[in-house]
């Protein structure tokens, strides 16, 4: 690197010296700490999205938000071309980043990588980087320090976009690097003005549930969620939404609230009770990428019905199957086309999720757990659809296949307008505009719930009531080093140590539909544990011995 730019980076990082004896790495999430042990972390992370800019010459996105953790937290994570995840080869170089000690090993670690990477450096490309940061108050300066990292790259420049939902910033990513508008405002344009072409072709006689159920109601988590749910809830015709805990009436982030808290706890969010028995309301998560359904018991203590994100699959499965057999049927148009419809979940899917799935003879993948594995694996599809059980997820739907769609759909509309092949096309194609194509959005998954209800004229309770849950317990076991825990088969077996798998086969053979798996978490000190078989007591007495064993095994 030339003088110029070496200065620029010294004079700058000397500002952002790490904190002492703190070591930081970019885990499945990107990287998450005590909001005041980020500053430099953050300012290197600018000069990581500059250069991985540099390296791709598109559009690289910064998002400074810790989800579903406390206020006090932050993190910050990069958005790709394809607005997706940082490539995990780039990894290693983020971890090494961070933790440089001083800001020349700094300069000599940035020297090293360009070389490798052969990245062209010193003003002679440019460098575009857009950054946004979720409502945590420390957010603001964190992305100050952002904005440092990238100016001191020669040739960079970014973009402060202020409070965004974390999977806006990774759609306006994607959708810059496609040539499109990619505003906040097209976002909201390109959701609302999908959604209402999807209310459009409900068919008539299918459009109307009971009176006591028009009405959406909305927990955001004290966050994000709450208040972009405002603004497009404007442009929804015939889609009422009340929302709560928007952030703007006092309460905490993520406190006693939100998608993860009530996925985890199945209670009610702060500010919903018995009053509420029987509403359909949502939850989502601190920076509006988990999306969770549930009603509140009549009787309640606060307990709940929970709609996870398997249900949500499910019910999305249903749609995409029902548009496609429609468009099979169809007779005489040109260029047939069987469509390939994946579904991909993780272990942690409700085994009752995953039989009714295949009783549909859809196909199912399982990946390890991580968004980047499941979105990886949807794309291989025509049509592919990944849930988490925690509730994030989309529909991935891929460019040949748009492209087919907007061949058939001209065609049908040309020979047979008003057709119900037709009408399946549109909404298809309208579906494929409405769900984020970047990562699992909270926002587009609410509408397209939505509409999915109405167009199928179900209520909540008929949704849950797709299939049963199989109840099902998650723990979590300290040990010395949870990297000693190695897995194969998406996790569901461990090969090291060894004689652990056997144990815990041993133990799940005991239980009737007893099924188990332990992993090291990728966000958390810990290994997890769930279990699941055919009651609560059993789920929670397997969960409890393996958990033992576990202990026994690593404590
Ligand atoms: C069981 C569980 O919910 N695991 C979560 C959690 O990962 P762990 O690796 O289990 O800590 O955080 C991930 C990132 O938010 C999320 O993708 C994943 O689903
Ligand atoms: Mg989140």
């Amino acid at each position: 690197m030339n003088e110029q730019q070496q200065s620029l980076i010294l004079e700058s990082s000397s500002r952002f010296l790490p904190p002492q004896g703190v070591k930081l790495s970019y885990g499945t999430a990107g990287f998450r700490a005590d909001a005041s042990l980020l500053q430099s972390t953050v300012y290197r992370v600018g000069i990581l999205a500059a250069l991985r800019s540099l390296k791709t010459q598109s559009v690289i996105g910064v998002m400074i938000t810790a989800s579903h953790n406390k206020v006090s937290d932050n993190g910050v994570k990069i958005a790709d071309p394809n607005g997706g995840m940082l490539s995990q080869h780039w990894e290693p170089f983020a971890d090494a980043l961070a933790n440089a000690p001083s800001p020349q090993e700094l300069i000599q670690l940035i020297n090293e990588f360009v070389k490798k990477e052969g990245i062209q450096f010193d003003g002679v490309k440019h460098a575009e980087i857009l950054l946004g940061r979720d409502t945590r108050p420390s957010g603001e300066a964190l992305l100050e320090a952002a904005k440092e990292g990238v100016a001191s790259i020669v040739g960079a420049v970014a973009m402060d976009l202020g409070i965004l939902t974390t999977p806006q910033l990774h759609w306006m990513v994607w959708a810059r690097n496609k040539g499109m508008k990619a505003s906040e405002q097209d976002y909201v344009e390109q959701l609302s003005s999908s959604f209402r072409c999807l209310m459009d072709l409900i068919p008539s006689q299918r459009s109307k549930f009971d009176g006591t159920n028009d009405k959406l109601v909305v927990d955001g988590a004290n966050g994000v969620g709450g208040l972009k749910l405002k603004v497009l809830e404007k442009l929804l015709n015939g889609l009422l939404i009340e929302v709560r805990n928007s952030s703007e009436d006092g309460g905490v982030l993520n406190e006693g609230v939100g998608a993860d808290y009530v996925q985890k706890e199945k209670v009610a969010p702060h500010g919903f009770g018995s009053s509420d028995a029987g509403i359909r309301c949502a939850s989502l998560d601190g920076d509006a990428d988990r999306l969770v359904y549930f009603t509140v018991n009549p009787e309640s203590s606060g307990a709940i019905d929970l709609v996870d994100g398997d249900k949500i699959l499910s019910l999305f499965a249903l749609f995409i199957r029902e548009q496609l057999s429609i468009l099979n049927e169809r007779e005489g148009t040109k260029n047939n086309h069987q469509a390939r419809l994946g579904i991909v979940q993780t272990a942690y899917a409700n085994g009752a999720s995953t039989n009714y799935l295949k009783q549909l003879g859809l196909e199912i993948n399982l990946t390890p757990t991580g968004v980047k594995y499941l979105h990886e694996k949807a794309a291989e599809f025509d049509i592919g659809i990944y849930f988490e059980a925690n509730g994030h997820g989309t529909i991935l739907f891929s460019e040949s296949f748009v492209g087919w769609l907007e061949a058939t759909t001209n065609e049908l509309s040309a020979r047979s307008k008003g057709s119900d092949a037709e009408k399946a096309a549109l909404r298809l194609l309208a579906t494929s505009r409405l769900i984020n194509q970047a990562v699992g959005d909270a926002l587009s998954g609410v509408l397209l719930v939505e509409v999915i209800l109405q167009h199928m004229g179900w209520s909540i309770h008929r949704w849950n009531e797709l299939y049963h849950d199989l109840p099902s317990r998650q723990l979590k076991v300290k040990v010395a080093d949870r990297t000693a825990v190695i897995t194969t088969n998406a996790e569901t077996v461990v090969v090291s140590p060894p004689g652990l798998q056997e144990a815990i086969n041993n133990e799940t053979g005991k239980y009737s539909q007893g099924r188990c798996f332990v992993r090291p978490s990728g966000t958390e000190d810990v290994v997890r544990v769930y279990a699941e078989a055919s009651s609560q007591e059993a789920a929670d007495s397997l969960a409890n011995s393996v958990a033992k064993l576990v202990d026994q095994f690593l404590g």
